[in-house]
C-alpha cells in the first residue's frame, strides 16, 4: 500500500500534497528528501501535508525540499485552497490564512508582514527598510517576513544577477539566523516588477508566492511601486495588492497535475 498524493504546481512552483486527515503519514527529513529528488523520486519544491486543525478548516504543514519545516509558502497556500474548497480558513505555522476562489485561480489573505528585525529574524538590530550590507554587488536590502523570512534586493536587470552562486551565500549568512529566501527585483513599471528567487531550502524556483508578497510590500514601502502590484515570475505572473496597515492579498493560479500513489516500499 502507497502513500496517496496530488502533484500541484502554481507557476511552475511544484509541491506532493498529501492529505493525512484520509491517511496518516509519518515521513523522516530523510524520507522527504529521497521523495524530492527529480532523479530517484517523485520531485518536488514542496511537500505539504494536510492535517485536520481545531482552529481552522485545515491545517497545512511546509516542508522545503531539503527535509526542513517551514512557516509560510504562498503557492502552495492556493493549491491547498483550491482542493479543500471555494471558501477557506487554513492553519499554517505563519498564522490562520483566508482562501477564496477568485478570477484568475485563487485569493489568499496572507496576514500582514512584519518588517522589525527580532521578527525577520536578523541577527542583530538594523533598518529592514534599507538594510547597510551588500554581497559583491548585490545591495542594500529590504527585509520583509510575510509569515517566512525574505530579503529583496533591486536591481537594474534582474536576469543578469548570478543569483545561483550569490543566493546560496546570502541564504546562509550569519546574519540570518533561521536563513533567508532571497528575491532579486527589477521595477518594470509604476506597478509591475519582474523577479527571480532563490528559495531557502530548495533553490532557484520557477515562482514563489511569498517572495512576490515580500516584493511588492518592499517596493510599495520605498515608494518604487503603487499598488497592486503585478510580479512576474519565470513560471508566471502573480497580483499582490498591498496597503500599509493592512493584509497581503495575492491571487493566480493554482493547478492540480495528478493524483498518485508514493511506493512506501521503496522508501525503506
Ligand atoms: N515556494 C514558496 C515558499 C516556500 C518556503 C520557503 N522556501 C522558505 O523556506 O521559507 C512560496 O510560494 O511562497
Amino acid at each position: 500500500m502507497g502513500i496517496a498524493f496530488h502533484k500541484m504546481h502554481g507557476l511552475g512552483n511544484d509541491f506532493v500534497v498529501i492529505d493525512a486527515r484520509v491517511q496518516p503519514v509519518s515521513l523522516s527529513e530523510a524520507h522527504i528528501r529521497a521523495i524530492a529528488d527529480r532523479n530517484t523520486g517523485v520531485g518536488f519544491d514542496q511537500l505539504i501535508i494536510i492535517e485536520a486543525s481545531t482552529e481552522a478548516d485545515a491545517r497545512m504543514r511546509i516542508f522545503n525540499a531539503d527535509g526542513g519545516e517551514v512557516e509560510a509558502c504562498g503557492n502552495a497556500t492556493r493549491c491547498v485552497a483550491r482542493l479543500l474548497g471555494s471558501d477557506v480558513r487554513i492553519e499554517t505555522l505563519g498564522g490562520i490564512l483566508h482562501g477564496r476562489a477568485a478570477a484568475g485561480g485563487v485569493s489568499i489573505d496572507m496576514g500582514q508582514p512584519r518588517f522589525d528585525w527580532q521578527t525577520i529574524p536578523l541577527a542583530y538590530a538594523m533598518d529592514t527598510r534599507d538594510m547597510p550590507v551588500g554581497w559583491d554587488g548585490l545591495e542594500r536590502p529590504s527585509a520583509v517576513n510575510v509569515g517566512n523570512p525574505h530579503v529583496v534586493f533591486f536591481v537594474a536587470d534582474t536576469h543578469a544577477v548570478p543569483l545561483d552562486m550569490l543566493g546560496p551565500r546570502i541564504e546562509t549568512d550569519a546574519l540570518f539566523p533561521e536563513r533567508i529566501n532571497v528575491n532579486v527585483a527589477t521595477i518594470t513599471g509604476p506597478s509591475a516588477i519582474d523577479l527571480r528567487v532563490w528559495e531557502r531550502g530548495v533553490g532557484l524556483t520557477r515562482a514563489c508566492g511569498t517572495g512576490a508578497c515580500a516584493t511588492a510590500v518592499a517596493a510599495i514601502r520605498l515608494g518604487l511601486a503603487t499598488g497592486p502590484v503585478t510580479v512576474s515570475l519565470p513560471g508566471g505572473a502573480l497580483e499582490i495588492a498591498w496597503q500599509p496597515g493592512e493584509s497581503i492579498i495575492m491571487t493566480g493560479a493554482a493547478t492540480h497535475v495528478f493524483s498518485g500513489e508514493i511506493d512506501t516500499g521503496w522508501l525503506g
